[in-house]
């Protein structure tokens, strides 16, 4: 095998492109990408290809179809159906994981209009341009729609949210037809999510989805006025988005019906299980009678598995790729940049056409940080920044983001309020200034520069203030074929020994 991956038939240098290399004979090989003499094999695939330049085509093929099936590929990939070989078949093709329940599992399917959704909620996901569904959603729709509780994880960026908003909208809908004479209107299921901007996104996209059916959304959170937030409900509401601690904030100031509730979703629950939500997740939850229980993120630990499982008597796992990596579309360069010298890289970085690919947004880990830093951007690069954290207003951090994502201000600079979840389609490049402190953080952040398998750039600054991640840092850049900077492996091996050496190897 040579470098790139081809292993040739022959003792020949691999071809370059597909025109160096000649036609097919009767009976030999041929390329899968240009039919010409598939002299090498793509060891990636298996597959006959004739060139570097086809064997890129080839990989670049099986990446998208692993982020969404090629519309041909529906053609000849059959719905599996109730067949549990073909079920398995369509799963070891795109990488879908389940556990747990055994056969009880429903299959993939390749199709929305395969689910018995209701037809108002199919015309939505088509208005929406959402014409096949991702993976996860593949596995994680039918799942849910049996009712079932589901723990999820899949990659930054491949459609999680609409994994758990379409069972929900289906579910409310069969429930108001199976209760025509039910007037109430009490909420049918809850979604907690860690951040404002998060719980807005999600409520955004539950509007457009539920759009004509009768299915309306709370949402929940601070900020905003509580009184507003109650009328709502009152009003008669199906979903409830918000986030914990305002939840629990109304709960215990105002009587809220919640026995009917069917549907509790945490999303990013390895966010929400941690300190600091779990107990207002906990508590939100037993004010609830046994709810099906929807969990996802983009990285699950086992002790997420562990408490996420009491949550539920009986729980599916699914999980699309490898849990817990780096999306691939993220294309990652780690610099090594010593803490005093960060801003005047930064400041080097947006000066410089090659390297700055505006709308991006910078992620630093102190709310006075983002302030500072925004302000001296502006000043001395003349590029226009602003920054968003936890501590500025609502409305201030409803007008930044309007202001950023329409385009008038190129830079953003952020502290972990858009760290996660946030869908910030127009963004093509994401700086990381100040590393997160884990490297989970790190991979919801550099997942801000890439959805649906968009390639996307994210730089990142290290140096020796982020010694307790630096062997995940280490493996997160390998697993992506992202280069290393030197003082990273020479501080990563030094470090390693003399753990070795204090544990007495
Ligand atoms: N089936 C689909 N077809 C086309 N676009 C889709 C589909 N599903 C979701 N999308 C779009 O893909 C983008 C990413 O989806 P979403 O925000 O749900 O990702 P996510 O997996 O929740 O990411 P994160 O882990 O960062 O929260 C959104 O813009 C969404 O509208």
């Amino acid at each position: 095998m040579n470098e790139e991956g081809c292993v040739p038939h022959n003792s020949d240098v691999v071809k370059q492109k597909s025109i160096d290399q000649r036609a097919p004979l009767s009976g030999e090989p041929k390329c899968v990408i240009c039919s010409r003499y598939g002299e090498y094999i793509c060891d990636e695939t298996n597959d006959d290809v004739c060139s570097l330049e086809c064997k890129q085509a080839l990989l670049r093929r099986v990446d998208s179809a692993r982020v969404f099936p090629a519309t041909d590929e529906c053609f000849y990939v059959r719905d599996p159906g109730s067949s549990s070989h073909d079920a398995q078949l369509l799963r070891r093709k795109l990488d879908i994981h389940v556990q747990g329940q055994g056969s009880a599992v429903p299959p993939p399917v390749l199709t929305f209009t395969s689910c018995g959704l209701p037809p108002k909620l199919l015309l939505n996901l088509e208005t929406a341009g959402y014409d096949f569904p991702t993976p996860i959603q593949m596995q994680a729709i039918p799942a849910a729609l049996t009712g079932k509780s589901l723990l999820a994880s899949a990659d930054t960026g491949s459609g999680k949210t609409a994994s758990f908003l379409v069972p929900i909208i289906s579910r409310c809908t069969t429930y108001h037809s199976e209760h025509p004479s039910d007037q109430r209107r009490n909420p049918l299921a809850m979604v907690l999510a860690p951040t404002r901007e998060l719980c807005v996104q999600v409520e955004d996209q539950a509007k457009m989805l539920g759009k004509g059916l009768p299915f309306k959304t709370a949402l929940v959170v601070g900020g905003d006025p509580m009184s507003g937030q109650l009328y709502r409900i009152q009003q008669g509401v199906e979903l409830i988005i918000g986030t914990p601690g305002r939840v629990v904030d109304l709960l215990s100031k105002h009587t809220i019906e919640l026995d009917n509730i069917m549907t509790f979703v945490l999303d990013e629950v390895d966010c929400m299980l941690q300190r600091g939500f779990r107990d207002q997740v906990m508590q939100i939850f037993q004010a609830l009678s046994q709810p099906q229980v929807l969990l996802f993120s983009a990285t699950i630990s086992r002790e997420v598995e562990k408490v996420g499982g009491s949550l539920a008597k009986e729980i599916i796992l699914v999980s699309i790729g490898n849990p817990n990596k780096p999306d691939k579309a993220v294309n990652q360069l780690a610099i090594w940049v010593d803490a005093k010298q960060k801003k005047q890289k930064l400041f080097d970085i947006l000066r410089s056409q090659n390297h700055f690919k505006p709308p991006a947004v910078v992620y630093v880990s102190s709310r006075v940080g983002a302030d500072l830093l925004a302000n001296a951007i502006t000043v001395v690069t003349g590029v226009k920044a602003l920054s968003i954290h936890g501590e500025k207003p609502m409305k201030e951090r409803r007008d930044v983001m309007g202001s950023f994502l329409g385009g008038e201000v190129p830079v953003l600079v952020s502290t972990g309020v858009l760290g996660r979840g946030v869908d910030l389609l127009v963004v093509r490049q994401v700086i990381v200034f100040d590393m997160p402190s884990t490297i989970k953080e790190y991979i919801h952040v550099i997942g801000r520069a890439s959805r649906m398998g968009e390639k996307g750039t994210t730089i990142v600054f290290v140096n020796e203030d982020d010694r307790n991640l630096f062997p995940d840092l280490v493996a997160a850049l390998k697993s992506s074929g992202a280069a290393i900077p030197k003082e990273l492996i020479n501080l990563t091996s030094r470090e390693m020994h003399n753990k070795k050496r204090r544990v007495g190897y």
